[in-house]
């Protein structure tokens, strides 16, 4: 890859975030192969609306999530995954093409489905106890654009912007989760849906 991007901030000003943080893949998957994925995700996927702790209080999550992957992969965060679907034949390629691509082999892969504008997913950080430090996260985006955001923990006002196209492939990796955060903000505007991907490697937390 390597390739430079273009990154926008708020002020609507590009620059060039890093590469050893996200590499970003614009037609990664092409119209119809993308399109066809979409369809048959947003039909056949189990998703669920899940309950999320915060405050004390169980609230839903602001969108629906399916997780796909292997048998190892339920035993590292049994509670976190269940229920954990099997690989279907066409998220079995992509996880094949996008191991090769990122040298990493993906054991799982969570799915949000983002039904309108309203649906999101607020500031965080993928957690590092569960896939290693400095992991490799492979996002493939579907239908709708959204805007992922990006700030530094330790300063928020270092902040970056990109647009996740449809048949996009987003790759996070280096310092990402443990420096920064990231999210899917809600819009005002009219949206469809919107389906991401995250391949993801989880293993059991090391022990000291
Ligand atoms: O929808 C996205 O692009 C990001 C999803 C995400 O950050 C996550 O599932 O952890
Ligand atoms: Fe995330």
């Amino acid at each position: 890859m390597g390739q430079q991007l273009s990154f926008f901030c708020d002020s609507g000003q590009s620059s060039a975030l890093p590469d050893e943080l996200l590499e970003y893949r614009p037609g990664f998957l092409t119209g119809p192969v993308a399109d066809d994925l979409f369809t048959l995700l947003h039909e056949t996927a189990p998703w669920q609306q899940r309950l999320v702790r915060m405050y004390e209080k169980d609230v839903q999550t602001p969108r629906l999530t399916a997780w796909f992957g292997d048998e190892e992969a339920l035993e590292v965060v049994e509670k976190t995954i269940r229920p954990l679907a099997r690989w279907t034949p066409e998220l079995e390629a992509l996880r094949r093409q996008l191991a090769v691509l990122a040298g990493v082999a993906f054991n799982s892969v969570l799915l949000n489905l983002y039904r309108d504008g309203q649906d999101s997913v607020a500031w965080h950080s993928d957690k590092e106890t569960i896939m290693g430090s400095h992991p490799v996260i492979a996002s493939v985006s579907l239908g709708q654009v959204r805007t992922f955001d990006i700030r530094r923990k330790a300063d928020h006002a270092d902040k970056y912007a990109v647009r996740l196209e449809h048949g996009s492939l987003l790759l996070m990796k280096g310092k990402l989760q443990q420096d920064w955060e990231h999210r899917v903000a809600k819009s005002t505007q009219q949206m469809g849906p919107r389906i991401n991907l995250t391949f993801r490697k989880v293993v059991k937390p090391r022990h000291n």
